[in-house]
């Protein structure tokens, strides 16, 4: 048996909150592979993106844990497994308005520590892998399109080369023709750059592209 890129173990997540303190996951355990889409979905305010952020590090649980190749992430530290390993391709993209698609990444790289490649060159790389051409790239996210701007949020998640990527609602804002674009992009990093990639999703058409559903429901996660 090897060892899942991503191990979720018995993660409890309370919300204080004096007498309405609330526990959203009720312990959540799950094993993700690399090369395969997970789709996460479940009930508004089930905790879909509380349990994202325990898994990418913007957050600790109460209890339980999470493993990145069998280290606990509290042992190697949030911010250090945030940078290195994993990245989180947020509902609000939070591109920079002022600067271009590949500044946008190269920016990423530098904030991020990225040495000993030329970020001009990877960021190119990463806009020919997510298909933006080289007119698109040169332009600030307000003259691209909803999907020209997904595909550079993730082209700038991919900047440190993670193994492990999450994404909260990616298609939410997206017409279903460009929808189904994206969920293109996600399964080719999976399946032929053999990333993990994690989903919240609400959509169907996204749980139907993907290798698994997680159904996240009463704070207990199952395989459909
Ligand atoms: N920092 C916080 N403090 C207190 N309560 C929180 C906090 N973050 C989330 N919650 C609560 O946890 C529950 C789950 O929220 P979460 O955003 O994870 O759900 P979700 O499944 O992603 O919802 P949606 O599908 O609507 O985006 C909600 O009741 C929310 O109010």
């Amino acid at each position: 048996m090897t060892t899942p890129v991503l191990r979720l173990t018995d993660l409890v997540r309370t919300f204080p909150g004096g007498n309405k303190r609330r526990t959203v996951l009720k312990g959540v355990t799950c094993d993700f592979e690399e090369g395969r889409v997970y789709s996460v979905v479940g009930p508004s305010g089930s905790g879909k993106t509380t349990l994202l952020a325990l898994a990418g590090g913007l957050d600790a649980p109460t209890s339980g844990t999470v493993s990145f190749r069998g280290r606990d992430v509290a042992e190697i530290g949030l911010g250090a497994y945030r940078n290195k390993h994993v990245a989180t391709v947020f509902q609000q993209l939070n591109l920079l308005g002022y600067l271009t698609a590949v500044q946008n990444i190269t920016a990423a790289m530098e904030i991020t520590g990225v040495r000993g490649v030329s970020r001009r060159k990877r960021a190119h790389e990463l806009l020919d892998l997510l298909g933006i051409d080289d007119t698109d790239r040169r332009r600030r996210p307000a003259r691209l399109s909803g999907g020209q701007q997904q595909r550079v949020a993730i082209a700038r998640a991919l900047a440190c080369d993670v193994d492990v990527l999450f994404a909260d609602e990616p298609t939410g804002s997206l017409d279903q023709d460009t929808a189904a674009e994206i969920i293109e992009v996600f399964r080719r990093l999976a399946h032929e750059e053999g990333k993990c990639v994690v989903i919240v999703t609400h959509s169907p058409q996204v749980a139907a592209a993907s290798d698994e559903v997680l159904h996240l429901k009463r704070g207990k996660l199952t395989r459909r």
